[in-house]
């Protein structure tokens, strides 16, 4: 199946046109232009299957928040470096462009002028869209920073957004805590994930830089099972409690007393979590179960039979992980992931964990009581560590013909 230019890439043509109305081609640097032209050329080949299992880009919220779990994702968050408000607004537009391309299986032509870099990289040519999502979040500094208002947004800045204040056990490490930018990226195949990261970063030449990348994954297990995090838990069990339209309503979608282009958006809460497994696994059943409160094997709460029985807290112990999340009174929607990232080197340990992600209407409210308490209080802290830490404001679904953050740009 080939595609025609409009479907599977660019043309120089309309990259002039998209320049001109941002005014993006005068105010880029070099490397961002040339960049950028590798995703104007003409269309490449699209493989045979590329259409298979595409997760629309546009609509009312965006994908990759309550999209069912994929089995791979990076997030990546980078540090805004363009001089100002048309420089970003450029970048906005060809990430934007190359969202839509790649999410519906769309590689950039790979080129036959033998004396340039081809304009993709190729590890996608023949692979389907994989159910990739692309999420975007903007940070507190990108409205702004150490008071300067950088690209005339502090007005738009979301009512909740700042980073999560110091808890008292942390131990995080700033290089891989924070930024302007996050961009989530899930899919399952990981290099049709790697490869959209890639382009992401190659796009960004010169207007952007890479603060910090963390890949993921979960286990397949069988259709419709709640994955199991490192610790042989089943994690993500209680989602079920608000997966109805009313409850991503309740829980999710942020609006009330926001900026208009919040409406339908939602707060990105992460924090990489080192889980110590050595210790862990040298733990009694009987201590990992009480951990949770819940079974290992079918992970249904104390005294309950299944996984999706209601909890009863008084069967649990009071410093459970469960007790504690449930004791705040408010749900989060939780879509994490588990890293491994080899040995740390000063003690031959597994350096592996949890990247812990999740959306919340209002993470006031929600997210930051339910950590305060669990730092405080939580069994689970003698056998993980905390170690980077990230808010990011999520605007709502983009429409065809918009490009990321318009809605701000514009408000
Ligand atoms: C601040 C929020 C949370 C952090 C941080 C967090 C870390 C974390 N969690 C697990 C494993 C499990 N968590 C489970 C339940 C659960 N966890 C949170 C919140 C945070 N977890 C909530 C809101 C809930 C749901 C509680 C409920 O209403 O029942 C469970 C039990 C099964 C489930 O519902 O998912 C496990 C297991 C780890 C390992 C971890 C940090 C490494
Ligand atoms: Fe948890």
């Amino acid at each position: 199946m080939e595609r025609t230019p409009k479907d599977a890439g660019i043309t120089r043509r309309e990259f002039l046109k998209w320049s001109a109305v941002a005014g993006s081609g005068i105010a880029m640097g070099a490397a961002g232009v040339s960049a950028i032209l590798g995703l104007s050329q003409a269309p490449g080949k699209v493989s045979e299957a590329a259409g298979a299992g595409q997760i629309p880009m546009y609509g009312e919220h965006q994908a990759g928040i309550v999209t069912p779990q994929q089995t791979y994702m990076y997030l990546a968050s980078f540090q805004i470096t363009a001089a100002d408000r048309p420089a970003v607004i450029g970048l906005f537009r060809d990430w934007t462009r190359f969202s839509d391309l790649s999410t519906r299986g769309g590689t950039m032509q790979s080129g036959d002028n033998k004396l340039l870099p081809p304009s993709d990289t190729g590890e996608t040519l023949d692979l389907p869209a994989s159910r990739l999502t692309v999420t975007f979040g903007f940070g507190p500094a990108f409205f702004s920073q150490d008071g300067k208002d950088r690209f005339g947004l502090a007005a738009q800045a979301p009512r909740y957004l700042k980073d999560i204040p110091r808890m008292p056990r942390e131990n995080l490490d700033k290089t891989l805590s924070g930024g302007d930018v996050c961009i989530q990226v899930c899919a399952e195949d990981q290099q049709v994930a790697f490869h959209a990261v890639r382009n992401f970063i190659r796009l960004s030449t010169g207007l952007a830089s890479l603060k910090w990348l963390q890949e993921g994954f979960i286990s397949g297990g069988t259709a419709g099972q709640t994955p199991r995090n490192l610790f042989g838990f089943k994690d993500g069990t209680a989602n079920q409690l608000h997966q109805t339209p009313e409850g991503y309503q309740d829980v999710v979608w942020a609006g009330e007393g926001e900026p208009s282009w919040m409406a339908g958006g939602t707060y990105l809460a992460y924090r990489k979590i080192r889980m110590l497994l050595e210790v862990w696994d040298r733990t009694p059943l009987s201590d990992q179960e009480d951990t949770f409160g819940r079974n290992k094997t079918s992970g249904a709460a104390y005294g309950a039979k299944h996984e999706f029985d209601p909890v009863d807290l008084g069967q649990l112990p009071a410093n459970a992980h469960v007790t504690l999340a449930k004791q705040s009174g408010k749900l989060i929607h939780r879509r994490a992931y588990s890293y491994t990232g080899g040995i740390d080197p000063r003690t031959g340990h597994m350096d592996a964990g949890l990247l812990f992600i999740s959306y919340q209407r209002n993470p006031d409210e929600q997210f930051l009581p339910m950590l305060k308490l669990m730092q405080s209080q939580d069994k689970l802290n003698e056998y993980v560590s905390h170690v980077a830490s990230a808010m990011f404001a999520c605007p709502r679904g983009l429409r065809e013909g918009e490009y990321l953050g318009q809605v701000l740009f514009e408000a």
